[in-house]
């Protein structure tokens, strides 16, 4: 999916080649310190950052050279770091809005969203910016499903948030792992749950792979090594 991938910020490099692939179905955890490009390389692949060098490619599409909107139309979806939900908007304005994303003509949120996320829908006439913090992390995934992605980019969705909500965002992944109808590449630092839940992993240091393979050979040695401050 992604070969060889350089880009940064004007003049400054932070993806230096970088590889990675996601298969149908997978979850695939992205880990790595502060600091060492993992957002930069999730809006690298969304299109909100130029790539200096590289292909990019999705389902077989090229999309090296595809805007942002082409890119979720193709069926990648992004939930940014930081839940980027609109407060002045109704629950259900933020989730409309998800459908722009959308390539098929729906107009109205899909049940199957409000499913995953029941409190959603009994909040879902309340402005955006009066739910908790773990609140507006589901209504910003929510938002990302409701135009029915393959691809799910999740950027630290558990960061900050109280731990029955961190539970809750956790099924919803491990659901959507087991309807086998999405792939998932998440960053994620809590290590029990990136094994616990990945099928693969890539840890990015100082803008590079520098270590990949199967969640279950994830070693302590590795975590020392790469992820340990
Ligand atoms: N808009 C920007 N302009 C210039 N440099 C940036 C910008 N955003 C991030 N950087 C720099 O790019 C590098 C990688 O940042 P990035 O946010 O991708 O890391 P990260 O691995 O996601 O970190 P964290 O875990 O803290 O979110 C950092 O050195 C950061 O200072």
């Amino acid at each position: 999916m992604l070969s060889d991938v350089e880009a940064g910020y004007g003049e400054s490099m932070i993806l230096r080649g970088v590889r990675m692939k996601v298969e149908p179905g997978q979850v695939v955890c992205l880990m790595g310190r502060n600091g060492v490009g993992k957002t930069t390389l999730m809006k690298t692949i969304m299109g909100l950052i130029k790539m200096k060098r590289g292909a990019i490619s999705y389902g077989g599409k090229d999309l090296t050279h595809a805007s942002t909107d082409r890119r979720a139309k193709c069926g990648i979806g992004y939930v940014p770091q930081g839940r980027d939900i609109f407060p002045q908007l109704t629950v259900e304005e933020n989730l409309l809005l998800g459908l722009e994303a959308s390539s098929s003509r729906i107009y109205s949120v899909p049940e199957r969203v409000y499913d995953m996320f029941p409190v959603l829908y009994d909040m879902k006439r309340r402005k955006g910016g009066d739910l908790s913090g773990g609140q507006q992390q589901q209504l910003s995934i929510a938002r990302a499903l409701v135009a029915g992605p393959q691809l799910l980019l999740l950027d630290e969705p558990m960061e900050g948030i109280q731990p029955s909500i961190v539970m809750e965002i956790e099924h919803v992944i491990e659901s959507i792992k087991a309807s086998k109808q999405m792939s998932v590449l998440l960053v994620e630092q809590s290590l029990t749950f990136a094994t616990s839940i990945a099928d693969y992993y890539y840890v990015l240091d100082k803008g590079s792979i520098v270590a990949e393979g199967s969640s279950t050979q994830l070693s302590e040695e590795q975590v020392k090594k790469h992820l340990a401050v």
